[in-house]
């Protein structure tokens, strides 16, 4: 069964349609009720406009979440706001800037890691590259502000340019790409803080003109810090994918990482474990260099589902880090997509 906070996230990113802005964006939960030992919920949800097609449709979508986790008894109670709260929405509307804000916002999905190095940023690229090849129309913020490796990886080597005081993420792929590496100077380290470091973030949606996204990546930094931080409280509609390898110690931290977006209201997509062995190609046996069970153990303790085991391997081009769709690995990104697209 669901607790409160894990319930919260699943409606979160729910579009009050009848006002354009997300159930987080509104405020409009009003009670959940979720027992421990039944399978079923009971909300009051707060919308713009009762007796509606729109409530009609929202309904639906909240049931919809529900029901994917084996949830079948979903009963809702809508209320409509008052004239007063219905003004100050209206202000918020006003307020917020941009792709934060645009009714046509795209599915934000943050890829976090508890430590470096286990293949989040490979997990990104190649995630977001796989959406492309699906028709999708897709972004990438490389926020992993203090390691950016997305423009290498992608195979980027020009910056982005100005429109008007707009700036153009740059393309690779089929997906639109915007880094703190573009405004680094010979790889130089960043040694933002903080504030500062939001502000930049902040930038990253107001500034760039990313035409219509379906899905926009955010690659965070490993661990727990100031960016995971900043993501969370500037898109509280992001979801989360969770990456570990199998090794029990990678997962325990990962777990720090997945229950961050708990505590903080964010629907986690699921875990992929990478690394999870290595398949010799003469005998086609696994050995599991880096220990076995850690991105079910995860899952598990996330209550989210395991969406992908990655093996080790190569992409077949040299020096790109994109798997191609012949490659099994560039397969399996494929099915990952897949599984996005289907629920998200
Ligand atoms: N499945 C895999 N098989 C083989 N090599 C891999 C695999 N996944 C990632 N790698 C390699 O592991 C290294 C680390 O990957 P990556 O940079 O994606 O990790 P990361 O978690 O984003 O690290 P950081 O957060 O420190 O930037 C890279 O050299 C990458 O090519």
């Amino acid at each position: 069964m669901l607790n409160k906070q894990q319930v919260m996230a699943l409606l979160k990113s729910v579009n009050d349609r009848t006002l354009n802005l997300t159930l987080a964006q509104t405020n409009g939960v009003r009670e959940i009720q979720a027992s421990k030992d039944s399978d079923q919920i009971r909300l009051r949800i707060a919308i713009g406009k009762l007796n509606t097609p729109e409530q009609q449709e929202i309904e639906t979508e909240i049931t919809a979440k529900f029901n994917r986790l084996g949830i079948e008894s979903v009963q809702i109670q809508f209320e409509a706001f008052t004239e007063k709260e219905l003004e100050k929405l209206n202000e918020k509307t006003r307020e917020i800037p941009s792709l934060l804000n645009s009714p046509n916002q795209p599915c934000f999905i943050a890829v976090a890691s508890g430590k470096g190095g286990v293949g989040k940023s490979t997990i990104t690229v190649n995630i977001a590259v796989a959406l492309a090849r699906l028709g999708k129309r897709v972004g990438i913020v490389d926020a992993d502000i203090y390691g950016f490796s997305v423009p290498n990886m992608m195979g980027i080597t020009n910056r982005p340019t100005l429109k008007g005081n707009k700036i153009i993420p740059v393309e690779s792929n089929g997906v639109q790409v915007m880094s703190m590496g573009f405004f680094v100077e010979d790889n130089e380290p960043v040694i933002w803080r903080g504030p500062r470091l939001g502000k930049m973030l902040r930038s990253f949606f107001v500034e760039v003109e990313w035409g219509d996204l379906d899905y926009l990546l955010l690659d965070l930094p490993p661990g727990t810090g100031d960016m995971a931080l900043s993501v969370h409280q500037m898109i509280p509609t992001s979801k989360e994918i969770i990456v570990t390898t199998p090794h029990s110690t990678a997962a325990f931290v990962a777990s720090r990482a997945g229950r961050m977006a708990i505590n903080t209201n964010h629907e986690i997509i699921g875990v992929i474990e990478n690394m999870s062995y290595f398949e010799s190609q003469l005998t086609g046996e696994k050995e599991y260099l880096f220990g076995r069970g850690g991105g079910e153990t995860l899952a598990h303790e996330l209550n989210a589902p395991l969406i992908a085991q990655i093996p080790l391997g190569q992409p077949t081009e040299k020096d790109s880090s994109i798997y191609s769709t012949e490659h099994s690995i560039g397969q399996t990104y494929l099915e990952v997509a897949q599984f996005i697209t289907k629920h998200y």
